[in-house]
């Protein structure tokens, strides 16, 4: 009987880069928080897999068919496709990677446990990433596999892309390394080509144009605080409208993402010189973009909620902005260490947002930093740039 494996990854917050992230080669700025999803792995009890999370009220029973993980019970199909839907893509791309190895398959429960809802709704704080991420580690670990963090990320990306191949991973960067990252995506459409193409241990193997991921030092001379606007928002909902508005894709897309990525390097910049006045004025700026994108769209990031918690952050002294694609959820605000956090709560406390007191986790692999891809200031592959609008 082999022995139960557990492991964890961290949620995250996004510091810069959303939606010009979406875009390959072009970068995000995030940060793993102190907050997690356990999953254990362990020998199935009843049927060849198993699926416990606190997100469904029983264990769901599971067979492999002919196209993948089925239900025992019919009535468990709604599961597969909704809350279950990620961990059902990791066992079977965990599956696909032993089937092409020549290995066997092995009968697996796996239990979650996670730290990203309160009372069953989530902050938004990347579960679906952070769960994946746990997922893999656990399951692969279980069945000995035992990767390194790079084909374990790239293991998490190639399930995802399965399910949604528009989500850009900067969550799952950021729960396997952990601490501070710099991440710009490959493409995850050519991926899925290439998963159907040539299958998945090929593309486990392929270079990979456009990923590249840094470690950065955390700063010590500013202080991260996580708001909670109370308000679930869809990050698929939000990035479907703008992949359909006219905006995608246009001259103003392709600006948006050409001063996305300045502002991600800037920021880069003032975390490794650790100068709070470079990374508030960084931050403001972010705000600024996302407004402006916002104001062009009509998307709906600014909710009222997540409007008052960047005001507050900016009379408090810091700056602040929505963490994510907006429209609820979560913000973040930067305080240099000398202000008064109290000062801030008290001011997210009386425009309703809840404090969520976070720290950056720990950078989940020994010293030294991960560096996989170009020098963070090389520009970008010719592929990052949207395709300028031609005439139909
Ligand atoms: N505890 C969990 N157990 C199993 N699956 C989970 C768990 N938490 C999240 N997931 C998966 O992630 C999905 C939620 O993803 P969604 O993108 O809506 O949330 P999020 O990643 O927390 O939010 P955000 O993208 O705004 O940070 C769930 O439907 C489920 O498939
Ligand atoms: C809008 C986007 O760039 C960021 C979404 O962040 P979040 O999942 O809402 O925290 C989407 C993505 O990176 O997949």
């Amino acid at each position: 009987m082999k022995a139960p494996v557990r492991r964890e990854a961290p949620g995250k917050l996004l510091i810069a880069g959303e939606y010009a992230v979406l875009t390959p080669g072009r970068p995000a700025l995030a940060m793993a928080v102190d907050r997690y999803v356990t999953v254990t792995a362990e020998p199935a009890r009843e049927a060849e897999v198993e699926l416990a999370t606190d997100l469904v009220d029983h264990p769901v029973a599971l067979y492999r068919g002919r196209d993948g993980l089925r239900p025992h019970q019919p009535r468990d199909a709604a599961q597969v496709r909704g809350p279950l839907a990620h961990l059902v893509a990791v066992v079977e791309t965990t599956d696909r990677l032993r089937a092409e190895s020549g290995l066997g398959l092995v009968s697996v429960r796996l239990t979650v446990r996670s730290d990203l809802h309160e009372n069953g709704t989530k902050l938004g704080l990347g579960s679906s990433g952070a769960v994946t991420v746990a997922a893999v580690h656990a399951l692969t670990d279980f069945t000995g596999a035992c990767l390194s963090a790079e084909t374990r990320f790239r293991l998490a990306l190639l399930a995802t892309v399965t399910l949604d191949a528009r989500t850009s991973g900067a969550d799952l960067a950021a729960g396997t390394w952990g601490g501070w990252v710099r991440y710009s995506p490959p493409d995850r459409q050519a991926l899925r080509r290439l998963l159907h193409r040539d299958g998945l241990l090929a593309t486990l193997r392929a270079c990979w144009p456009g990923l590249s991921l840094h470690a950065l030092p955390p700063p010590s001379t500013v202080s991260p605080h996580a708001g909670w606007t109370g308000r679930p928002a869809s990050t698929t909902a939000k990035v479907g409208d703008l992949q359909h508005s006219a905006w995608w894709q246009s001259d103003a897309h392709y600006r948006f993402c050409a001063r996305s990525t300045r502002l991600v390097d800037e920021l880069t910049n003032a975390l490794d010189h650790d100068d709070p006045v470079a990374v508030r004025a960084a931050v403001d700026a972010a705000r600024g973009l996302l407004l402006g994108l916002d104001q062009q769209t009509g998307l709906g990031i600014f909710t009222p909620a997540l409007t008052a918690l960047c005001d507050a952050a900016e009379a408090a002294g810091g700056a602040g902005k929505p963490s994510g694609a907006g429209g609820g959820d979560c913000g973040i605000a930067f305080l240099p260490t000398t202000g008064d956090p109290d000062d801030l709560h008290g001011r997210w406390a009386a425009a309703g947002i809840t404090s969520l007191h976070l720290s950056a986790a720990p950078p989940q692999l020994p010293s030294p930093p991960s560096r996989i891809g170009p020098r963070p200031d090389s520009t970008p592959p010719a592929s990052a740039a949207p395709a300028p609008r031609t005439a139909p």
